[in-house]
């Protein structure tokens, strides 16, 4: 039987719903059936056998609606394979330290649900597209704009995670 697998993303500026797709393509060219949507949008687990998150990183956390989800699921979620996945800038360095803080985004969801594998990814950041607050934050911080992603990583990771999500 074909494991239906759900790509779940919280987002503010849309650069991480296109990881999360990115996600999803992957996996069903491995055969699996996959739901990628909005966290928002989600109304119910059952029909999944594995749930992948993922989320961009505001000021050090993942968007509290994706914590939120997490922690209202929990109970389900600890009983299938779940990944992790955060979207930032500071990781475009990919330094250690980068790294530890991005790792640090997911700390709380890492704890309440532990998951087969995390993946951690640079993000986009395009000033015209930014809130007014958004943007002062980014200049007071000399947050550097542009598009990071990328895509052969996302894929990677995808790739092989594929194995560690299928059903036993
Ligand atoms: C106000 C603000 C704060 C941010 N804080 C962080 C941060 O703490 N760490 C990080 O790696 N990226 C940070 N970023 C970069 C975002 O995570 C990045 O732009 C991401 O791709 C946005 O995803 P989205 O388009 O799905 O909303 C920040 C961006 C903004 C606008």
């Amino acid at each position: 039987m074909t494991d239906t697998i759900l790509v779940a993303y919280a987002t503010r500026y849309g650069s991480t719903a296109e990881v999360a797709e990115a996600v999803g393509d992957e996996l069903r060219k491995a055969g699996a059936e996959v739901d990628v949507q909005p966290i928002d949008d989600i109304q119910g687990l059952s029909r999944y056998q594995a749930v992948i998150i993922g989320s961009p990183i505001y000021m050090g956390k993942w968007l509290p609606e994706a914590q939120v989800f997490v922690e209202r699921h929990q109970q389900y979620l600890r009983g299938i394979p779940v990944a992790y996945f955060a979207v930032g800038l500071t990781v475009a360095g990919a330094t250690p330290d980068a790294i530890r803080k991005a790792e640090a985004s997911m700390g709380q969801v890492r704890m309440l649900v532990n998951p087969v594998d995390i993946g951690i990814f640079p993000g986009r950041l395009e000033s015209s597209r930014l809130s007014v607050a958004d943007r002062a934050i980014t200049k007071l911080i000399r947050a550097k704009t542009g598009d990071f992603r990328d895509w052969e990583a996302v894929r990677a990771w995808a790739q092989a995670l594929r194995p560690k999500i299928a059903r036993a």
